[in-house]
């Protein structure tokens, strides 16, 4: 199936300053793409490229097949939510739902059906006449995405949408996020720097460093084979390592055990000799630091997140084996 958009060597510089460089980046049709990383790396202004609102310094963005590089944000055919609602005030929520379908001159009654099957659809089919002050955030941030679906978009742009949500509003407004877009098949391009969030919703996950992209797969890669120090930080893993097989190598620090001086590992195991220098109690576990000498010959320090009850003896100054089995062991590129 063809990409519902293509960005094609596309850079975007400031001055001396390159923001976005070189990307290459197909969106594929009919799923909701993730684009992460840390503040600065240029997701807003990839997604701000996509939505017309930036002309790229240079590259080309395919749309449906057909180059939009240099069409204007209305004759995109995006719908856009942004952090901040951006509703018109002086407007009934029917009415802001209804803004971009009259701009568009979809006739009245046509306007109306689509206006409250939007409302309907994130619930909010109720509260049409209100005008938005009147509404909670949550409830905001609602009437904007369905005034991003009421003109049936092509692709559905999310900036960093749910981040002046309360975290109880956040984590119901993502599963409907979710929940629209697998109902409508709609291709969605959502940015964040919140990786729960990214692996919560995504289908395609896209990390981003420095105006590149450092990796592009499913949640589950993402999250299981980073493939280098960068990403696998990003994603919560902190022991990095040698190991006789790989110069560098990574586990998350719940899959990292700390095992009695004297335990045999289990085979296929990797495992060196540490010393624990600090535990702390978590409740759930116990985080557990240690130093270990590496495969290289490197001191390494490591994080082990220990279940209370393990068994294992753990204070500051014991001699433990710090043991890895090989389905845990990520090696990495770099
Ligand atoms: N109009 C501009 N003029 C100059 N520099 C800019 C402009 N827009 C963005 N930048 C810079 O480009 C870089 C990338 O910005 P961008 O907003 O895309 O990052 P981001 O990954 O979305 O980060 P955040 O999560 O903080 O929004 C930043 O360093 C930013 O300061």
């Amino acid at each position: 199936m063809n990409p519902a958009a293509r960005l094609s060597e596309v850079s975007q510089v400031f001055g001396d300053f390159t923001a976005v460089d070189r990307l290459d980046l197909d969106i594929e049709a009919g799923k909701l793409t993730t684009l992460l990383g840390p503040s600065g790396c240029g997701k807003t202004t990839t997604l701000r490229m996509l939505a017309g609102y930036t002309r790229p310094t240079s590259g080309r963005i395919e749309i449906g097949g057909r180059d939009a590089t240099a069409l204007p944000p209305e004759k995109r055919n995006l719908g856009m939510v942004f952090q901040s609602y951006a509703l018109f005030p002086h407007l009934s929520v029917g009415e802001n739902v209804g803004y971009g379908l009259k701009l568009r001159k979809v006739a009245g009654p046509e306007r109306r059906r689509r206006v409250a099957e939007a409302l309907d659809m994130v619930g909010l089919g109720h509260l049409g006449d209100r005008k938005p002050k009147a509404l909670s955030g949550g409830q905001q941030q609602r009437v904007a995405l369905a005034r991003a679906i009421a003109i049936q978009p092509e692709i559905l742009l999310l900036d960093e949408p749910l981040s002046n949500l309360d975290a109880r509003l956040r984590l119901q407004m993502r599963s409907e996020i979710r929940r629209i877009q697998q109902q409508t098949g709609l291709t969605v391009v959502l940015v964040t720097h919140d990786q729960e969030e990214a692996l919560e919703m995504s289908d395609v996950m896209v990390l981003m460093r420095s105006g590149k992209i450092m990796q592009k797969d499913t949640p589950q890669e993402v999250f299981e084979r980073p493939t280098d120090r960068f990403v696998a930080e990003f994603m919560g893993y902190e022991n990095f390592f040698a190991t006789r097989e790989h110069a560098s190598a990574t586990v998350r620090p719940e899959n990292l055990r700390l095992l009695g001086h004297e335990a045999a590992l289990d085979d296929g195991a990797h495992g060196f000799p540490a010393v624990v220098t600090q535990v702390a109690y978590r409740g759930v576990d116990l985080m557990v630091r240690a130093t270990a000498t590496d495969a290289a010959g490197d001191d390494v320090e490591l994080v082990a997140a220990v279940r209370a009850d393990s068994g294992t003896r753990l204070e500051p100054g014991a001699r433990v084996t710090a043991g890895i089995r090989t389905a845990d062991l990520v090696p990495l590129a770099g």
